[in-house]
């Protein structure tokens, strides 16, 4: 009897044992798998988030201004490469860039033989294709008496891929077949700066937006000049060389083009567009940052006065001048068709930095990312201005006459206050 519940007992310890031992193990066996398969997700989120341009051009650039970005990995996943794995030919994705190749037919397809025509400009036609994707883009032909070979078309495309910002025409992709080069951008369904301030088809800019557009761009553009590695210079800003997307946001399109492909050459040399040129250009044959500054100045004059340069823009300019001494009373070339509406004082800082820009002498002229913090400081003002009566008129119905008082003292100081920090900003 003993000796049977001695067994007993031992049977039960080894089973003890084991059991334990079976639980041990397999506690063991499930913390490594799931370590194994945490491993594996952090692997694949890392994956998902890490930027498809790992060249730098789509890592956040900060640059003069805080709310500034870079489309970075937006414009990948959203209006980029990714969306646009199902159509092109995978195996002829550019690497270094992420700019996919795509086959000649089905450019011709999506263009509809290429009838779908949006103009012609320096470089050749631009048409407006739909993508068997769902996606519409605008295709650039590029003149096919281009002096270009396919190893430079292809180094160029490679340069345009990597420049990335919101406020730029973003290259989508390329086409280099049957002897014909073409560029795929981004489509901007609101079309140019040019057909809204000068076509009776479109509504009136307001002025609001006119600063917000001129804000735009000088962030493009500060991109291009700081962000952007090389950096790039422009050569033709203009607006019709402005785009405007679905919601308005302007962008600089035409940028990194090798210039000497335009066709339509004029003689001497010059590139450009007359009355956006830095007449320095014209004198040293040397184009600068400084140049863009001096174009993007007279864009700022033409968003003011609703005129563009072959218009007499810059005689009317002059003119005002001599009477605001640069700086007040530039109301007097306010395009007519405002009637009155809009900020004095954001007209008067606006033009006072345009006329910065347009200085004879371009050391004189600020940088792009001086630009963007004086419109930057335009609309931050204006946002305060408005947040300032809404809070005053809540006061006025709350509080009694000596209150309001020294709310409207108050106010008054703030604006003061504001003055000073205009007077920093000021380039
Ligand atoms: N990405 C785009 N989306 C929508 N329309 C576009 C796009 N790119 C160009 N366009 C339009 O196509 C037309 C031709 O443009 P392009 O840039 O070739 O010439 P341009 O700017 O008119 O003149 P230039 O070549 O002298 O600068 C213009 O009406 C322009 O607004």
């Amino acid at each position: 009897m003993k000796a049977k519940s001695s067994g007993l007992i031992v049977g039960i310890s080894i089973g003890v044992v084991i059991g334990a031992l079976l639980a041990i193990i397999g506690l063991l066996c499930f913390r490594f798998h799931r370590k194994r398969s945490q491993i594996g997700n952090s692997s694949s989120r890392r994956a998902a988030t890490i930027p498809i341009r790992a060249n730098g051009a789509d890592s956040c650039t900060v640059l003069s201004d805080s709310s500034i970005g870079t489309e970075s990995s937006r414009t990948s996943v959203h209006n980029g490469v990714s969306s646009w794995f199902g159509g092109p030919r995978k195996s002829h994705v550019v690497a270094a860039s992420g700019i996919l190749e795509y086959p000649y037919k089905d450019i011709q397809k999506a263009t509809s033989n290429f009838t779908s025509t949006i103009g012609k400009g320096a470089f050749g036609s631009v048409y407006k294709a739909q993508m068997s994707t769902g996606e519409t883009v605008a295709v650039k032909v590029l003149a096919t008496d281009s002096k270009q070979g396919e190893k430079e078309f292809h180094t160029e495309v490679m340069l345009l891929g990597r420049l990335h910002h919101r406020n730029l025409v973003n290259l989508v992709g390329y086409c280099a077949e049957k002897g014909q080069h073409m560029l795929i951008y981004v489509y901007m369904s609101k079309g140019s700066l040019s057909s809204h301030l000068y076509s009776e088809k479109h509504d009136l800019l307001s002025w609001n937006l006119r600063v917000q557009i001129a804000l735009d761009v000088a962030r493009g553009l500060e991109y291009l000049h700081d962000g952007a590695v090389p950096p790039v210079i422009h050569r033709d800003i203009k607006s019709s060389n402005i785009l405007l997307d679905e919601s308005m946001g302007a962008r600089v399109a035409d940028f990194g083009l090798s210039r000497e492909d335009m066709i339509n050459r004029n003689a001497s040399n010059i590139q450009g567009t007359f009355g956006y040129l830095d007449p320095e250009y014209i004198s040293t044959r040397a184009f600068t940052k400084k140049s863009d500054v001096y174009s993007f100045g007279v864009l700022l004059f033409e968003l003011i006065a609703g005129r563009n340069p072959l218009q007499g823009l810059l005689e009317l300019v002059e003119l005002a001048a001599l009477n605001t001494g640069g700086q007040v009373g530039w109301e007097e070339i306010a395009d007519s068709r405002l009637d009155g509406n809009f900020d004095e004082q954001e007209l008067n800082d606006m033009a006072a930095l345009a006329h910065k820009c347009i200085n004879r002498s371009p050391r004189k002229r600020p940088a792009m990312r001086d630009t963007v913090q004086v419109l930057s400081h335009i609309l931050k003002t204006r946002h305060n201005k408005k947040h300032h009566k809404r809070s005053k008129s809540d006061v006025v119905i709350t509080i009694g006459q000596s209150d309001r008082q020294s709310s409207m003292n108050s106010e008054h100081r703030r604006v003061e206050s504001m003055d000073s920090i205009a007077d920093s900003v000021d380039v």
